[in-house]
């Protein structure tokens, strides 16, 4: 059971409610409802191919919903237009499955590059002052002017969530943040996600088929079957059921 989390119930971030997407005949998310509070780490659980990913995407912008309604941040986004949608995903992090690096830029490079982008109004100075800030929040300090070629496997994906929150996001979005992850490794970065949570106070959404993952960083689980969120709560909640579905998922991924 995680601790220390400020979660802030009478404060919603995102509200979905009746949310549909279909691909030609495929009907991927059938009338999704979702809530995310302010402070408060949700897992979406699912199969691969569930729409786990087509969600998150609704989510930033990145694809038009069919149907429903969502909000975030107080922005209804279906039918936003494209200024506020730009606007509104500044205050978004999306760490993709596999968001690169630049190869040929170093990790400050890497870092510098979003705000120089931006948050066009900084001096050298303030850029220096926030990337040197974020890699040692990050604890990869060290890291500095390495290549990317030159980090583990790890200490990208580190760098990558880091390059996210160098714009300060209010909602943090992880796209299968332990993929291809060793163990170790996976829990260098769910612990990550933690810490982010506690010193930067975002609300995130994670979307894994990860177990320890979701158990780790999940104050909240929500389990994506058939289009719709079929089951919600902590973990232990979750995966109490006799719903042969959940259970043979509990039964094929979980190790510990
Ligand atoms: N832009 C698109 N055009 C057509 N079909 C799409 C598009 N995006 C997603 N799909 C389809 O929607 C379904 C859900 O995809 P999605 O990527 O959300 O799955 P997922 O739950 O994230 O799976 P995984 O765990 O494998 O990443 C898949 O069948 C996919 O092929």
């Amino acid at each position: 059971m995680k601790e220390n989390t400020k979660i802030d119930t009478t404060h919603k971030v995102i509200t979905i409610r009746g949310l549909k997407k279909s691909f030609g005949e495929l009907d991927v998310l059938k009338g999704v409802d979702m809530d995310l509070y302010q402070g408060e780490n949700l897992v979406v659980l699912g199969r691969s191919g569930t729409g786990k990913s087509v969600l998150i995407k609704i989510i930033a912008g990145l694809l038009p919903p069919d149907e429903g309604s969502v909000n975030v941040l107080n922005h209804e986004i279906t039918g936003i237009k494209e200024k506020e949608m730009d606007a509104l995903r500044l205050k978004i992090g999306f760490s993709f499955q596999n968001s690169a690096l630049y190869d040929s830029m170093t990790v400050r490079e890497n870092l510098e590059f979003p705000l120089r982008r931006h948050e066009k109004g900084l001096s050298e100075n303030e850029i220096n002052q926030r990337v040197e800030e974020l890699l040692e929040d990050v604890g990869l300090s060290q890291t500095i002017n390495q290549m990317p070629s030159q980090l583990s496997g790890g200490q990208r994906k580190r760098i990558g969530i880091a390059r996210t929150l160098i714009l300060k996001p209010e909602i943090m979005l992880y796209d299968e943040p332990t993929a291809g992850l060793d163990p170790i490794t996976s829990m260098d970065i769910n612990n990550l996600i933690n810490e982010v949570q506690q010193k930067f106070n975002t609300s995130s959404i994670i979307i894994t088929h990860d177990l320890t993952c979701a158990k780790i960083t999940g104050d909240r689980i929500v389990m994506l079957l058939d289009g719709q969120f079929q089951r919600q709560g902590t973990f232990d909640e979750v995966f109490t059921t006799e719903d042969e579905r959940v259970k043979a998922f509990y039964d094929y991924n979980f190790t510990d």
